[in-house]
């Protein structure tokens, strides 16, 4: 099976805290996997060193055998949890910005996603509502022809309708071939989208399955394990 992403013994200590401790787990092409885990417990951490943005301070990521630094980044597209826009920018200058930094920007599936995002060129970023402005940061990640998708909180704080939108964007528009990485802590509106989960606690792994194991082998729903093992937190 192909590999898309491997993740071995990660640890990442900020000074003397450690954020994430000895991080191990593998990913396969035409995988949405979900990165669960309570506040603090290293999803961003984990996103950031995926996507070559922070180093971790032991072990190895690559992503298709490319370890993770500058060759890396052209098969890795990120959705930070911040907008990547300028105050200035109307949403076609956005998509030109994408489009200048990164050769892998498909314009016509930029255009058939701002379309089903009900978002126009003309519009100004800075009076888009945040769900709108979501839509937009997942059209600029997810017009690139990249390998994985790394997606922090793609759906924090928006209503139920523009969840909804989202997500159906995100099954609509991804390819088959490459793999999506999400964050979130809203699992019971997202858990229908998952092949896989990763549950990650305190800076450590404690879970990654298949969703459909857990349904037939624990006979519970990702928002049940999920309550079960964060209880505490
Ligand atoms: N730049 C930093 N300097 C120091 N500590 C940091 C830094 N970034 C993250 N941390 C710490 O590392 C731990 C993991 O943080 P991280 O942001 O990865 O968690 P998270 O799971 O994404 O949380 P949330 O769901 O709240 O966004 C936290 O204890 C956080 O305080």
């Amino acid at each position: 099976m192909d590999r898309i992403l491997q993740v071995q013994d990660v640890t990442k200590k900020y000074g003397s805290k450690h954020a994430l401790r000895g991080v191990s787990f593998g990913l396969s092409a035409g995988k949405i996997v979900g990165l669960l885990g309570s506040n603090g417990s290293g999803k961003t951490t984990l996103m950031k060193l995926i996507a070559g943005l922070a180093r971790p301070t032991s072990g190895r990521i690559s992503v298709m055998g490319v370890p993770v630094g500058e060759p890396s980044k052209s098969l890795v597209s990120f959705m930070p949890d911040r907008p990547l826009t300028e105050s200035w920018m109307n949403v076609g200058d956005a998509l030109r910005f994408q489009q200048d930094f990164y050769p892998d920007f498909d314009p016509g599936k930029a255009k058939r996603m701002l379309e089903f995002m009900k978002l126009s060129e003309r519009d100004k970023v800075r009076t888009l509502s945040k769900g709108m402005g979501e839509r937009l940061q997942l059209t600029m990640a997810l017009s690139r022809r990249a390998k994985l998708y790394i997606m922090d909180e793609p759906i924090g704080g928006v209503d139920p309708v523009a969840r909804t939108k989202i997500l159906n964007a995100l099954m609509e528009f991804y390819e088959e071939d490459s793999t999506i990485l999400l964050s979130t802590h809203l699992v019971t509106d997202i858990e229908r989208i998952f092949d896989e989960v990763i549950f990650i606690k305190e800076g450590e792994l404690v879970l990654h399955s298949e969703v459909e194991d857990l349904r037939l082998q624990r006979g519970k729903s990702v928002d049940e394990l999920f309550r079960e093992v964060y209880a505490e937190c």
